[in-house]
């Protein structure tokens, strides 16, 4: 397993950042989406990450931008079909995400049948915290996530509600990715996913061991 200090520098060390979509009962009820049957799978480039003192900016031609607080997986070392009694051998910590979503390219890629890379993976889509070492996070299972905007909160809820468990995202995309040192899996984003405006701030935390703050700004 990579040390504790090569992963603090995972946004370089890692390739991909791996993403599930639609991960959370209360947000599947609230979107009115079935309950997937299995993980919906789709990556965001390492271009779109940004840290704290940087801003997230609306892509051109964005009228809808919607925020999505997720705890993202640092991948520990190189793997490939983890079965997942394994996977924790595998996680190298945590870091917490912001899955920033054009929403509008979205259902209009949704509505015709088309790629969401554009949507999800744009320069600054990816707003991320320093490296959360892996013993900071006690029960990946029951751990709490909020974001607010301006001070007021919009989304709160516990990974318990999650649809596919850390294990089984991790095992079903290791099953034909392979992931490696320094990767990140985002693993969905609970109820209350809802949009910015420029000018606007986000603050992001998990539970009281990591908080973020972005704000929003036009091109
Ligand atoms: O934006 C979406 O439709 C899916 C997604 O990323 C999530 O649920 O976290
Ligand atoms: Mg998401």
């Amino acid at each position: 397993m990579a040390s504790d200090d090569r992963l603090r520098n995972f946004r370089s060390l890692g390739k991909k950042i791996m993403a599930v979509g639609r991960n959370y009962r209360a947000l599947a009820a609230e979107q009115g989406n079935p309950i997937p049957e299995k993980p919906i799978v789709f990556m965001k480039p390492t271009t779109s990450y940004i840290t704290e003192g940087q801003s997230i900016k609306i892509p051109l031609g964005c009228k809808t931008l919607f925020f999505e607080v997720e705890l993202g997986v640092i991948i520990g070392r190189r793997c490939s079909k983890v079965q997942e009694q394994e996977v924790d051998d595998y996680i190298g910590g945590y870091c917490l995400v912001l899955d920033m979503t054009a929403q509008d390219f979205q259902r209009g890629a949704k509505a015709k049948g088309h790629p969401w890379c554009l949507s999800k993976g744009f320069d600054t889509a990816c707003p991320v915290s320093d490296f959360i070492p892996k013993e900071k996070v006690k029960n990946y299972s029951d751990i709490e996530l909020w974001l607010k905007v301006n001070g007021l909160i919009k989304q709160k809820s516990s990974t318990s509600d999650m649809i596919f468990s850390f294990p089984q995202v991790i095992s079903y995309i290791s099953s034909y990715i392979t992931l490696e040192e320094g990767d990140v899996i985002i693993t969905g984003s609970p109820a209350g996913a809802g949009p910015v405006e420029p000018g606007e701030i986000i603050e992001a935390g998990l539970a009281d061991i990591m908080n973020i703050k972005f704000p929003v700004i036009a091109q």
